[in-house]
């Protein structure tokens, strides 16, 4: 049996709704986008310097060749798409597009760009709104109309939600389609599966050091089991695994200078992953309060991000809640204690 394409999936959702048409094609216009940098990644070398270091953003972080590429085939297919705002990691100001347009979109064009040389997962991410002003991208996540992402991995796969469940896309790249290999993802609440990048464990404040030295404690500590570490340095690999079988994804603020509330945008990263995560069962937060009703302030702003299996995202928001009640500094194979039992 051939698998249901993405343009059937999202022509059935749409029906004759024109707000959703108009998110289905902004969708389309995406995976476009995405098709063709799938096929630049896979000559890797061959198509030039694409980690070349071409600039920075205004609060440092550098901007390589194919983050810049990446952006522009994003623009390029959503200029016939109905959209009139675009907001990007690679712009500084959010740019009109079409002025009759209903929709406004914010992407991460390339995240992961540490591993645009070494042959590792990279992918984009999206969000999709309803054009309110141009304010538009300010909207709270619980707003978003559609978010995905794309992964371009050994396979070229699409995680996508309109609100009704999420599903899962692979790209069958004869035909140029997307295929549906997942109707309904579904994060199971547990798991023994843990992504920090543990080289700022220095840096961590007092509940996410006590969760993660709970984890590395395994059968011998609290938790009475015993932990995986995972972590590839491109969120949206982290996050597809999740999706498929299980896991928590951390990156916290810490004590770095610029770090304090972590690395990741609330708007184009945290949003369209937490949308994605809660459509699946599982859960986002940023250690107190959810994601998705986080009013953003600016569209680059960043946000400690949590999230993943339900269960695990919970017990790490109760170590936030109820961060004065654990050790200042417990041994890394700790004892229990009041929480943590
Ligand atoms: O290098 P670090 O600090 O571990 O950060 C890795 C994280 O940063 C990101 O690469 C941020 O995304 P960009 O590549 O879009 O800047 C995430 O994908 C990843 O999880
Ligand atoms: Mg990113
Ligand atoms: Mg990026």
């Amino acid at each position: 049996m051939i698998s249901r394409t993405l343009q059937d999936h999202l022509d059935g959702w749409a029906g004759s709704d024109a707000l959703r048409r108009d998110v289905a094609t902004t969708v389309l216009a995406l995976a476009d986008a995405g098709r063709a940098l799938a096929e630049l990644l896979a000559a890797g070398p061959l198509a030039g310097g694409l980690a070349e270091v071409r600039g920075f953003h205004a609060d440092g972080d550098s901007q390589k060749e194919l983050d810049l590429v990446a952006d522009e085939l994003v623009r390029e297919a959503l200029a016939a798409a109905p959209v009139a705002l675009l907001g990007s990691e690679e712009m500084d100001e959010p740019v009109e597009l079409n002025p009759a347009g209903t929709l406004a979109v914010a992407v991460d064009p390339l995240d992961g760009s540490s591993n645009i040389d070494t042959d590792l997962s990279v992918g984009t991410i999206f969000t999709i709104l309803p054009y309110t002003g141009a304010d538009a991208l300010l909207q709270p996540g619980t707003q978003q109309l559609a978010a995905g992402f794309l992964l371009y991995g050994p396979h070229v796969a699409l995680a996508l939600t309109t609100g009704a469940g999420t599903q899962l896309f692979v790209l069958d790249r004869p035909f140029g389609q997307f295929r549906m290999v997942e109707a309904e993802a579904q994060v199971p609440a547990e798991t023994g599966e843990y992504a920090i990048n543990a080289s700022n464990a220095r840096h961590w404040d007092r509940a996410v050091r006590c969760y993660i030295e709970d984890c590395l404690a395994g059968g011998e500590g609290p938790r009475d089991r015993d932990f995986n570490t995972r972590w590839v340095a491109s969120m949206v690999a982290d996050a597809y695994r999740i999706l498929m079988r299980g896991g928590i994804y951390l990156y916290p603020g810490d004590a770095r200078r610029g770090y304090g509330q972590g690395r990741l945008r609330l708007v184009y990263e945290a949003n369209p992953i937490a949308f994605l995560m809660e459509q699946a069962q599982g859960a986002a937060t940023d250690g107190l309060q959810r994601i998705l009703d986080i009013v953003p302030e600016s569209l680059h702003q960043r946000v400690p991000l949590v999230f993943g299996s339900r269960g695990e995202v919970e017990r790490v928001a109760r170590y936030h809640r109820d961060a004065s009640a654990l050790p200042e500094r417990s041994p890394l194979f700790g004892r229990r204690g009041l929480l943590r039992a």
